[in-house]
């Protein structure tokens, strides 16, 4: 048996894996508190995700049936970017700022500026930094909170501290690291001089922790908490990753040509490639895998956030939020969401905010509302499906994750949008999936009898074909028309 864990931003999931049968025998889910501030902090604290973690695994467990003694490893994914501080002693400093915390962008844009620009960035680091990613964090924390800052002893993202709590170990791994915005994607090392330009004393530098190979295991859990968890105290704990890695992984994307597209809380989109061939476009981020390849990714803040504030402000659970949008047609009759509640990252807008567009007296309906703002956050996984389509990155097929790829009307709306056919995994957690195959993949290597990923994720994961849908030519040019308005409303934004 396999644990895998997803640390998200709403919640912890956990699930218990049979890697023999390949079959998942038990879920379990806690959530986390956000801290939220009209300034766009977004913030959590890490004690949170200990005790999500705890009754996510014990809820999973049980669901399975099974002893946790019989796990013989654990493989952590976590929220991409955010930023654990550490004291010598281990203790955590602050709340994290997580992904999508915006108020550190004035930070990014500084840091953007050192760099040479966008383009300077993706020249150094082959990632053009953006608003939520770690660095601007490290110069926030030095500039508005000192104190803190004098005492940072390690830094590490959601996932390797989690992987730090299981083990006493500070380590991180490629895929996650490529998040940070102090990490070459080219050469696969940090970029400590980046960090000597916010502490030119070194002491950030000397806060980084050690990186190692995907396929490599951080250690043996550790006695105390394998107790608490109730789990093997002989289980080994994979290097982890990054959510969008970790999904990677659970929707069997580890070789080029195939999609994942993720509708969660934040909206992603991204590919497999064996080498890191960096997109002219500074939104598409080419990120590594957690896989020993590397990731080309664009992400979207406003996803079911979005969808998610229209429903609780129509008071609609979400079998009637999925009917409505079923019931209006393509466009919403006119209605046009810019779904941007969160500032945006693609499209670039991070000081935007939301807007409603060619709302008349007889278009404003719950039904309009609802499909616009479906239509809306999916548009902007379009524009960046557009700019990783003109990287040269092949989309045939589309695997759809996260929680709105539950619904079927959006599933439809995402196929004929894109103008590609989709596929649901049977297990829409993939992350956590990806998780736990690969916890089993760097087992196998630690007991020096190595399986390869490839059998692993044939045998694990599988399409639920009673939840595809397929591009209908004719709704795909009726998209086309609204997703040029999109476009338009979008520079006049820029
Ligand atoms: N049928 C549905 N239609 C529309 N939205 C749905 C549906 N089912 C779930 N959701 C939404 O999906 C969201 C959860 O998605 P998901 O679990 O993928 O998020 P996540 O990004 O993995 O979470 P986290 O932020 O914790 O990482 C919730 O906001 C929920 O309202
Ligand atoms: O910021 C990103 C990706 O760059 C988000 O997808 C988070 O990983 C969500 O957890």
């Amino acid at each position: 048996m396999y644990l895998g864990i997803d640390c998200g931003t709403q919640g912890t999931k956990a699930l218990v894996l049979d890697i023999h049968s390949g079959r998942v025998l038990g879920e379990g889910s806690a959530g986390h508190q956000l801290i939220s501030g009209a300034n766009g902090r977004r913030e959590q604290e890490p004690a949170d995700w200990l005790q999500a973690f705890e009754l996510a695994t014990a809820r999973a467990l049980q669901q399975a049936g099974v002893s946790g003694r019989e796990v013989l490893g654990i493989g952590v994914s976590g929220q991409q970017h955010g930023l654990v501080l550490l004291d010598a002693k281990g203790e955590v400093l602050r709340p994290a700022k997580l992904w999508c915390d915006t108020e550190s962008a004035a930070e990014n844009a500084q840091l953007l500026d050192l760099l040479g620009g966008e383009s300077g960035s993706l020249e150094r680091l082959g990632v053009a930094i953006a608003p939520g990613y770690t660095v601007s964090k490290l110069l926030w924390t030095r500039d508005h909170h000192p104190e803190v800052f004098a005492r940072i002893a390690y830094i590490l993202l959601p996932h390797d501290y989690l992987n730090y709590w299981l083990t006493g170990r500070f380590c991180a791994e490629y895929g996650d690291a490529s998040g940070s915005g102090y990490f070459n994607v080219r050469t696969r090392a940090w970029d400590s001089q980046l960090l000597e330009s916010i502490d030119p004393s070194g002491a950030l530098s000397r806060a980084l922790p050690e990186l190692i190979e995907s396929h490599r295991c951080v250690g043996p859990i550790r006695p105390q908490i394998a107790e608490l968890l109730g789990l093997n105290p002989r289980a080994l704990v994979a290097s982890g990753g990054g959510d969008n890695m970790m999904g990677a992984i659970g929707t069997g994307n580890i070789a080029p040509g195939a999609i994942t597209m993720s509708l969660g809380t934040s909206g992603t989109v991204y590919a497999y490639a064996d080498q890191p061939r960096v997109s002219p476009h500074p939104q598409v981020a080419t990120f590594c895998s957690s896989s020993a390849g590397w990731l080309p990714l664009i992400c979207t803040m406003n996803l079911t956030n979005a969808s998610g504030a229209i429903r609780e402000l129509l008071g609609l659970d979400v079998e009637a939020f999925g009917a409505l949008v079923g019931q209006a047609p393509i466009g919403a009759q006119g209605v046009l969401m810019l779904p941007f509640l969160n500032g945006e990252r693609v499209p670039a807008l991070p000081q935007a905010t939301a807007s409603l567009h060619g709302l008349t007296t007889d278009n404003l309906t719950r039904a309009n509302l609802c499909r616009a703002v479906v239509e809306g956050t999916t548009f902007g996984l379009r524009y960046g499906l557009d700019l990783l389509r003109d990287s040269g990155i092949r989309s045939d097929a589309i695997r759809l994750i996260g929680g709105g790829a539950k619904s079927a009307p959006w599933r439809q709306i995402v196929a004929d949008i894109m103008g590609a056919p989709v596929a649901c995994p049977q297990h829409t957690e993939a992350a956590a999936l990806g998780a736990a195959i690969q916890a089993a993949w760097c087992v196998s290597h630690e007991q020096g009898e190595a399986l390869s990923l490839d059998s692993l994720c044939e045998r694990c994961v599988t399409l639920d074909e009673t939840r595809g849908a397929q591009p209908d030519a004719l709704r795909s040019r009726a998209y086309e028309g609204v997703y040029q308005r999109y476009r338009e409303l979008v520079r006049q934004l820029q």
